[in-house]
């Protein structure tokens, strides 16, 4: 669904940040992306996405040329990529249920209450669905994110450092709703700095490992 074939990113034409970077991200695939802070991780996940674009090489989203696509295009692929961003921005003045609901109200889809009522059991919100988001816990501001992230359906959910703030019970439970959409058939990029949580993931969830390191992506061997 992704593919990157010598890929390199530079800021504003600045120094390259990312270098010759290759891969093939595929349906149904669950991959960790991390190394050290200041890497590219966050970086890497909005070329993923278009939201930047290659300084030069080649990537195709969905089998589309990203430097080719109209506006539209763009678009059309954000609505099949579901994100959760390192830091969940939410409208403080309208309740959880619309906030998860709003990638729906903006997109000018209907919200069906029965599907939006099983989204927030999924996460675990349905009680605090009318709750303003200041009220939340770091905990369930990112199970509402991950919620407004799959409201659209997307094929491939990325999530930047989501377990960043979280307690290892409550970045376990996050895990464990990704791994949930993984084996319903999504695919999953997860940035996390969080060596233990990959560990515990391996159990549960046939991951990779991709890592930026010296600029350049490697994908991990089985020792990780
Ligand atoms: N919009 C931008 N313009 C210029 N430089 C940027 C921009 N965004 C990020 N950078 C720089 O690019 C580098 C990589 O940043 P990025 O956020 O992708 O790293 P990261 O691996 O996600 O870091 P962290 O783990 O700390 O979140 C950093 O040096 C950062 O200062």
């Amino acid at each position: 669904m992704i593919e990157m074939q010598n890929l390199t990113f530079g800021y504003s034409g600045g120094d390259p940040l990312l270098v010759d970077m290759s891969l093939s991200l595929q349906p149904g695939s669950f991959h960790f992306l991390t190394g050290p802070s200041g890497s590219g991780k966050t970086t890497f996940l909005r070329l993923c996405y278009a939201d930047l674009l290659p300084s030069s090489g080649r990537m195709t989203a969905f089998g589309e040329d990203v430097t080719a696509l109209s506006r539209d295009g763009i678009a059309a692929l954000r609505r099949r990529v579901g994100v959760v961003h390192q830091d969940t921005q939410f409208l403080d003045h309208m309740p959880v249920a619309e906030n998860v609901a709003l990638p729906l109200i903006v997109a000018g889809e209907p919200v069906e209450m029965p599907a939006l009522g099983d989204l927030l059991n999924w996460v675990q919100l349905a009680p605090l669905s009318r709750s303003l988001p200041p009220s939340l816990s770091g905990g369930e501001r990112q199970r509402a994110a991950l919620a407004r992230a799959v409201v659209m359906s997307p094929d491939l959910i990325i999530a930047d450092e989501p377990t960043g703030n979280l307690d290892w019970d409550m970045s376990m439970r996050l895990l464990q709703l990704l791994v949930e959409l993984n084996h319903s058939g999504k695919s999953v990029l997860f940035a996390t700095h969080d060596m233990h949580l990959i560990r515990a993931a391996k159990q549960h969830v046939q991951a990779r490992v991709l890592r930026i390191a010296g600029k350049r992506l490697q994908l991990a061997g089985a020792d990780l």
